[in-house]
């Protein structure tokens, strides 16, 4: 079922074509991965769906329902975003007593109990976290609004290793008992490959490709093992990217495994979702 359609959206800001007459949907009760390099388009359409920008033309339906300046809709929706929304002189516990005023859907006590999983000081005014803690108060707002479309923009920028694990745990058990939809904008691909179901890949205001993580693993494969040998398999694959390591080499390859013969060196491994991006998207330069 198609949750959120995106029809003929178009974003021009002066000579930059944000978004290029753009369709697609986002289906009911699927993680995304909303993927993009810098300047795709990912937060100027994310913040049309979110209706704090207009589209110069095309139009957002949500649950069917035209999503401009209609707030039952926005009801349904809550994106967290780089955009610091918050008064920054207040503390973090009187931010939740006030979100909770706002949004019905905001459950409080989860948020203190997420806060706690994180060690985010509730008794600190917002302008004194660092930079990661500020993310974390808005992931932790995320992750206590229960509302059927939920949209992180960049959600791990700034947190350490650790959060960002504790994060994704967190988004994923919500995921399993709400259902909602998930989309995650980021242009850190492998970062999310596991858990994401789906991928949107835009580029230049297009999109490039819709398609769900298992197909684009069967996309192709890596092989690895020692440089001279995996130089003689790539001879005739059509190879992406590869990385090196003293005398060890890893190439990444589009197309169907082939056979090794037994005194091969060689081993396989899934596609590195990364550097198929990285290939889709290369074209224009940087
Ligand atoms: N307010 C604005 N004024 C002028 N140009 C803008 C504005 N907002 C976005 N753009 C331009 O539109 C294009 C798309 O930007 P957008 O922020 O949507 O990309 P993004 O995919 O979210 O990038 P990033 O990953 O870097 O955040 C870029 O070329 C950007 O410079």
């Amino acid at each position: 079922m198609n949750a959120i359609q995106i029809k003929n959206v178009s974003k021009q800001y002066k000579d930059v074509m944000a978004l290029d007459d753009v369709s697609f949907s986002f289906e009911y009760g699927k993680i995304y991965g909303f993927l993009g390099r810098n300047g795709a388009g990912k937060s100027t359409l994310i913040n049309i769906i979110a209706n704090r920008i207009f589209a110069d033309s095309g139009e957002i339906l949500i649950d069917n329902d035209l999503a401009k300046e209609n707030m039952n809709v926005h009801e349904k929706i809550f994106c967290m975003s780089e955009v610091d929304l918050y008064d920054t002189s207040l503390k973090i516990k009187d931010h939740f007593k006030w979100i909770e005023k706002f949004y019905n859907s905001f459950n409080k006590e989860k948020a203190f109990e997420i806060a706690e999983k994180f060690n985010l000081d509730t008794n600190k005014r917002f302008k004194a976290l660092s930079k990661g803690y500020q993310s974390i108060f808005k992931l932790t707002v995320a992750l206590a609004i229960d509302v059927p479309y939920v949209i992180f923009d960049e959600p791990v920028l700034g947190l350490d290793a650790n959060h960002r694990e504790l994060f994704y745990n967190l988004l994923l058990k919500d995921y399993e008992e709400s259902e909602n939809t998930i989309i995650i904008a980021t242009h850190l691909i492998e970062e999310v490959a596991n858990i994401i179901e789906e991928v949107v890949l835009i580029d230049k205001g297009k999109v490039l490709l819709q398609s769900n993580v298992d197909s684009l693993l069967e996309m192709g494969y890596s092989v690895s093992g020692p440089a001279s040998e995996v130089d003689a398999y790539c001879i005739d694959k059509n190879v992406i990217g590869d990385d090196e390591l003293g005398n060890l080499k890893i190439a990444y390859i589009i197309g169907k495994k082939t056979q090794l013969s037994k005194e091969s060196h060689l081993s396989f491994a899934n596609m590195n979702l990364q550097k198929l991006f990285v290939k889709l998207t290369e074209k224009g330069g940087n």
